[in-house]
């Protein structure tokens, strides 16, 4: 009941004069055909008479015609209103479900299928579910106001007939409610066989798959796996369809031959002289109207069901369910922020971490400690765990046990927007986003305040675009601090090129013509995420996760120095497995299984000659250079020598 008033009020809300139109028309549609009955039945009488007056069957006449006039428009109007009613709400509904999606702070819901399944059920309801609602009530009401007019034209004349046509439909309310239910369980059934027809549909389409799937040839394959997900949803809607056939023949021949019942007891009575011929047609009408309105509820009333079944999975994910956006759990203590200070001090302490309680543990018992001002190289093997750090530091998941704090203060206790407009990196597989050269960068500013790596302006200024609230100014700045500058720069127009080739964007300065878009090369892109992470304006923390990985020696050395700018005086963490870079970290961490098995100066760590002596070493060879740093070897040699 709270989910029925919950979706009948959204029409209310979202444009009340188009609810209004469409409550009236439905109203009086339901009135028009009990009014028509009667008309018929006046004109039927009247013509009986022998030879009626001309003025006495041009009112029953010219009612008629206005009621069908009447009734004609009041369809095209419900129409309309049903429509924009449809578009309005379902732009409303769109941005509830997607605004409690993008709510959600943490990555582990999304890594949920169950999570999933609920959004695409609640996507399919939010689509057209409370239009279709709200027309199931209007279509109740309009079937209900007919039949009352109805019973009350006939209930007089014939009772019994008219108890037979009411009493028919009975079973039809018990048999409806089972196939609500079944329809209700196989949309639970068929949500992740759609959702991964999609997911093939979309992979067919990609891009990025595009190559592996032309060349492997992996495109039939992918196709035989799309038909059998179909094939799989369509047969669990195909088993309730045959359900619903079978019930549905079986009423109808309840219902034949209890309208012929009473039809027969009618004709019956009129033919012993208890009524008029009028009176036989209408009571046709009205019997006819009766059954097929009692029959029309019943029906309605199921669909309501069904629909309003499909919708509680949309306001259990926006409202009031297990998935739905919960209030900052910290949001009370949230009052007191640690001093926005240039350069914070960061610990993880006794840190455990798994990414589900049956997983296995990632991160043990782990104490690491980012002094303020220096940026820390974190070094480990594949899955020792490094990445699953970093998103720890961003609040993408939260420690299983212990805590990490910032400044001394448990960053779980920080509002989330405040801590995360802090925080800034790039991930080891960084987005490109289908959009311009200007929005890839701008949206690191985002989220946050704005203002570009040089704490240039916050709005959309002067020779600015709108949108994420930054300027072309700081976003400039932002390409230039991270090497990408010059490469937007010969983009055919700079930064309103798009990035994608998958979309074409049409810029003021070309009117009408759409400009085609570019594809960037891995180590370009790099540079782009890099400028992206540089125009968060107010990050303290930096975090750098492969940041290199594809770019050329040439670029690699450049993006040193630059990176060298950009985060001096802030707390950086930069995890690679080029050595090369990481040697210059003021501080290195080793990580083996989750754990810090070694950590310090790359001096102190070759003469340890340790786990990260070793991989140095490794690395090191695969150049030809003859690194051999002994055990007991002095800090000093040990930095000349590598
Ligand atoms: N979202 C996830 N859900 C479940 N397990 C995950 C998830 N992300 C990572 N893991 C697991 O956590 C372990 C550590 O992964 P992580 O990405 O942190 O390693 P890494 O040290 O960054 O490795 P690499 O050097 O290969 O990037 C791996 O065994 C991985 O399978």
């Amino acid at each position: 009941m709270r989910n029925l008033l919950r979706v009948l009020r959204l029409p209310w809300r979202c444009a009340p004069v188009l609810a209004l139109v469409q409550l009236l028309a439905t109203t009086v549609a339901g009135l028009v055909p009990v009014a028509a009955a009667d008309l018929t039945a006046e004109l039927i009488d009247r013509l009986g008479t022998g030879h009626p007056a001309h003025g006495a069957l041009l009112w029953p006449t010219g009612a008629l015609i206005t009621l069908a006039a009447l009734g004609a428009l009041l369809q095209h109007a419900n129409r309309y209103a049903s429509r924009e009613l449809t578009r309005r709400v379902g732009l409303h509904t769109q941005q509830e479900l997607f605004g409690a999606v993008a709510a959600r702070d943490d990555l582990a819901t999304l890594e949920n299928p169950g999570f999933h399944n609920q959004v695409r059920l609640a996507q399919q309801a939010a689509a057209s579910g409370p239009q279709q609602l709200v027309s199931t009530v209007l279509s109740i009401l309009q079937s209900a106001i007919a039949t009352i007019g109805f019973l009350l034209s006939c209930a007089a004349f014939a009772p019994l007939p008219t108890l037979l046509v009411i009493l028919s439909a009975t079973p039809g309310i018990v048999a409806q409610r089972r196939l609500v239910r079944l329809r209700a369980n196989a949309t639970v059934s068929s949500a992740p066989h759609l959702r991964r027809q999609l997911f093939y549909v979309q992979l067919l389409l990609d891009l990025r798959a595009a190559k592996e799937i032309r060349l492997f040839g992996i495109g039939l394959p992918l196709l035989h796996r799309l038909r059998e997900e179909t094939d799989h949803a369509n047969r669990l809607d195909r088993t309730v369809d045959v359900a619903t056939l079978r019930t549905d023949a079986a009423l109808s021949l309840l219902t034949a031959v209890a309208s012929g019942g009473a039809l027969g007891s009618v004709v019956f009575e009129i033919a012993h002289g208890n009524g008029s011929v009028g009176d036989l047609a209408v009571l046709i009408a009205a019997l006819a109207g009766v059954q097929s309105g009692v029959a029309g509820i019943v029906s309605q009333i199921a669909n309501l069901s069904q629909t309003l079944a499909l919708f509680g999975h949309y306001t259990s994910l926006v409202h009031d369910g297990p998935h739905a956006p919960r209030p900052e759990a910290s949001s009370a203590a949230a009052a007191t922020p640690p001093a926005d200070r240039l350069a914070p001090c960061i610990r993880f302490e006794s840190v455990w971490f798994r990414y589900d309680e049956h997983g296995p543990w990632i991160l043990r018992d782990l104490d690491l400690c980012l002094p303020p001002g220096v940026v820390v190289g974190l070094v480990g093997l594949n899955g020792a765990g490094k990445s699953t750090l970093a998103k720890l530091l961003c609040r993408l998941y939260e420690p299983t046990r212990g805590t990490i704090t910032w400044d001394g203060v448990d960053i779980r206790t920080i509002a989330m927007a405040e801590y995360r407009s802090r925080v800034s990196a790039v991930f080891q597989d960084f987005m490109t986003y289908d959009l311009s050269a200007h929005d890839n960068i701008a949206l690191g500013a985002a989220g946050g305040d704005g203002g570009g790596s040089g704490g240039g302006g916050a709005a959309d200024g002067d020779g600015g675009e709108p949108g994420f609230g930054v300027t072309r100014e700081a976003v400039q700045d932002a390409a230039e601090a991270a090497g990408a500058h010059e490469i937007v720069t010969r983009l055919p127009v700079g930064y309103d090129s798009m990035l994608s080739r998958m979309f074409a964007d049409a810029r003021p300065s070309t009117p009408g013509a759409a400009v085609p878009g570019v594809l960037l090369s891995g180590g370009q892109w790099q540079r782009v995420a890099l400028a992206r992470a540089a125009v968060r304006g107010r990050a303290r923390l930096f975090i750098l996760d492969e940041p290199a990985a594809s770019l050329d020696p040439f670029a690699e050395a450049e993006q040193r120095s630059r990176m060298r700018t950009l985060l001096e005086g802030k707390t950086g963490l930069l995890i690679s497995h080029r050595l090369d870079a990481i040697r210059r970290a003021g501080h290195i961490v080793v990580l083996r299984e989750g754990r810090v098995v070694e950590q310090g100066a790359h001096d102190a760590l070759l003469a340890a000659d340790g786990d990260y002596a070793r991989l140095f070493r490794l690395q090191a060879q695969g150049f030809g250079d003859e690194v051999e740093p002994r055990v007991g070897q002095s800090v000093g040699q040990g930095s000349d020598k590598s």
